[in-house]
């Protein structure tokens, strides 16, 4: 039997730390909504209890590393599972980019398995096994747009945000989520106002989302890679409406309604960057 399952890239409107935790975590406050940009998940079964790991990217771990691989090990233990399964990756959303691509793997790993393995688990039980694995899997779980808090896995649903586009420039660099998280100082200057961002939203008012975007690990990746605070400046030259790096980067997005100035931002992007995507928002849950 095998099974095709989703696992979309995400973006944080906005992204505030509040506080290092005493067991090396930040508490956060992230506005996180899903995009059209996605990996696809085969799911195979195999009768001999092995999990296996397929995927072209060389960048993808094809061991007990990748994410999904953790997935599908956690239902195993916790629920006695004897079966196997082979997860092929086909991966679109660029690695270790601020997009939460493997969690988005693991999420989708989880929802496949569960239906796969006949489990019978629901969402929010997948979601707090998901936190196991990492801060962003509960998110990606459930997709669609929430307000993530904790160190990011507890989750309250959004309603969507205006329709936008959505422009993401990669540039050629990766970086390191933990690394990001270790240089920044607090208290963290330039912090956005996550309840204005939740309004916005509320209200489906584009332009006060645009104004409300912020994110506090910008400055810690813009300080040390200034590759990121050019492509910054050129999408907002090309005319986007709010331009902002996602999560600890390095990608950045750029928000913008007229399809004239989409296509001019993406064609002047390309050819500077090592990949530039134009998407739109998935909105509210978009389970499949
Ligand atoms: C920054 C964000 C924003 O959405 O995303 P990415 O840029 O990774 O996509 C997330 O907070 C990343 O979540 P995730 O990538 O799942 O992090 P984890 O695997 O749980 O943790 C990786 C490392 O980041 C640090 N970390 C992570 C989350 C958090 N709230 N505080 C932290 O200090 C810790 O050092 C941890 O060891
Ligand atoms: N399924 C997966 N896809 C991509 N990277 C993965 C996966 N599983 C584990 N990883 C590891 O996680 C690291 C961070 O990857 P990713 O989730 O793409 O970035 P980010 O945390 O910035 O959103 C990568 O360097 C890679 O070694």
């Amino acid at each position: 039997m095998k099974l095709l399952v989703k696992a979309p890239a995400k973006i944080n409107l906005s992204l505030d730390v509040l506080h290092k935790r005493p067991d090396g975590y930040h508490e956060v406050e992230m506005i996180m909504t899903t995009i059209d940009l996605a990996d696809r998940l085969e799911l195979s079964h195999s009768d001999d209890g092995q999990i296996r790991i397929v995927s072209q990217n060389r960048y993808v771990p094809d061991d007990q590393r990748n994410l999904a691989y953790q997935a599908a090990q956690l239902l195993k233990d916790r629920f006695q599972v004897k079966e196997g399964v082979t997860i092929a990756i086909e991966k679109t959303i660029p690695v270790a980019a601020g997009l939460a691509g493997g969690s988005s793997d693991a999420a989708a790993a989880l929802r496949g398995l569960n239906k796969l393995w006949n489990l019978g688990l629901s969402l929010d039980e997948l979601a707090g096994l998901g936190a196991e694995i990492g801060s962003d899997v509960s998110f990606c779980v459930y997709g669609g747009t929430a307000l993530a808090t904790g160190r990011g896995e507890q989750i309250e649903k959004l309603p969507a945000p205006p329709t936008c586009w959505v422009i993401l420039a990669k540039p050629f660099i990766g970086v390191s989520t933990a690394d990001v998280y270790r240089k920044l100082e607090l208290p963290a200057a330039n912090r956005p106002d996550i309840q204005r961002m939740i309004e916005a939203i509320s209200s489906n008012d584009y332009h006060a989302v645009c104004r409300n975007v912020g994110n506090v690990l910008e400055d810690v990746t813009l300080k040390h890679h200034p590759e990121v605070a050019q492509i910054k400046d050129q999408m907002k030259r090309f005319g986007a409406d709010a331009v902002l790096m996602s999560g600890s980067g390095p990608t950045v997005f750029g928000l913008v309604r007229h399809d004239s100035r989409l296509n001019r931002i993406y064609n002047g992007l390309r050819g500077f960057c090592d990949q530039v995507f134009a998407v739109r928002m998935l909105g509210e849950r978009h389970l499949e």
